[in-house]
């Protein structure tokens, strides 16, 4: 039944539910139409995010041009490809941190549980709340381990004293960092090693148990040994959160994703199962990139 009949059977001219309903079946019309003709998108089973036609633009500069993809719910999603292709810029996106900078802006949508999450309407520090960050250089804040853990959960939440506890000792389990700090809560996070400050940025991060986790180039400071405690940390966490990394290095990509998107140029180039990606890429830029021919 097309958009058209739909609306002429169901609606009463003023009818507000019927107009939405016909506006949505429009939607996944139109979806459905834009999604057969990119051959650089793929449906996943249980989208988690939904990106649509997404372009960003710092200032006149075009970062990013009409990206489609859906991440999975409790996947890991890699974003791959050379230094300046937009893989941060991608992800910097989808918790509003662009937002803080004037002239930086987006075009499209990105859905998150059926709401556009780049709606003006959209309260930023809620969001962030649902889509956590962590960055390249571990930041602890200036504080103590404990206090680092709190913090977002005292500002999202209104826990009492035992259960703020159990929070924060459940974090740092999760985040593979209790039994290394479970007995100096009160020192500063600044003391740790680089890897345990990560490890503490991604307790931070999950505290206020987010829906999504990103993680932009979470090794790239990293020593090797903390570098596959995080990656493990990584298939672990799945279990309760979607994460997307960026990263440089491929190995970890193809050890720690379940899809990986090729980008180039500001473009999604290929998004694939990473197994696919890694060893049969549809495209002939990503066999030339994974093969160490560019980037
Ligand atoms: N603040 C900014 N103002 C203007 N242009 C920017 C800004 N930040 C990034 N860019 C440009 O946007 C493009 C994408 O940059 P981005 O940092 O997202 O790439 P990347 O793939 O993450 O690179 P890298 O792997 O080196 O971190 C590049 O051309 C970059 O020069």
């Amino acid at each position: 039944m097309t958009t058209q009949t739909m609306t002429d059977q169901t609606q009463p001219e003023n009818s507000s539910v019927s107009f939405k309903m016909a506006n949505a079946l429009k939607q996944t019309e139109e979806r459905t139409k834009l999604l057969e003709k990119k051959d650089s998108v793929r449906l996943v089973d249980s989208p988690r995010l939904d990106i649509r036609d997404l372009s960003f633009f710092y200032g006149k500069f075009k970062a990013l041009h009409n990206i489609n993809m859906q991440i999975p719910d409790k996947q890991v999603t890699a974003f791959i490809g050379p230094s300046g292709c937009g893989k941060s810029t991608l992800l910097r996106i989808f918790n509003r941190i662009f937002d803080l900078y004037p002239g930086q802006r987006t075009e499209g949508q990105i859905l998150l549980d059926s709401s556009d999450i780049l709606s003006p309407k959209v309260d930023v520090n809620m969001l962030r709340a649902k889509i956590g960050m962590v960055f390249q250089k571990p930041t602890p804040f200036p504080m103590s381990i404990y206090d680092n853990v709190a913090f977002g959960v005292r500002l999202y939440e209104n826990l009492s004293k035992s259960e703020l506890d159990e929070r924060i000792e459940w974090a740092l389990q999760r985040a593979a960092l209790w039994t290394e700090v479970k007995d100096k809560l009160n020192q500063s996070g600044a003391a740790l090693s680089g890897g345990q400050q990560q490890r503490l940025c991604i307790a931070r991060g999950i505290a206020v148990k987010p829906e999504v986790l990103l993680l932009d180039e979470p090794t790239s400071a990293l020593d090797p040994i903390s570098t596959t405690k995080i990656e493990e940390l990584v298939h672990e966490l799945k279990s309760d959160f979607t994460i997307a990394i960026v990263t440089h290095n491929m190995q970890q990509a193809a050890r720690v994703s379940d899809y990986t998107a090729f980008m180039y140029l500001g473009k999604l180039v290929e998004y694939d199962h990473t197994d696919i990606i890694f060893t049969n890429p549809g495209r002939k830029e990503t066999e030339d990139y994974i093969t160490g021919r560019f980037g």
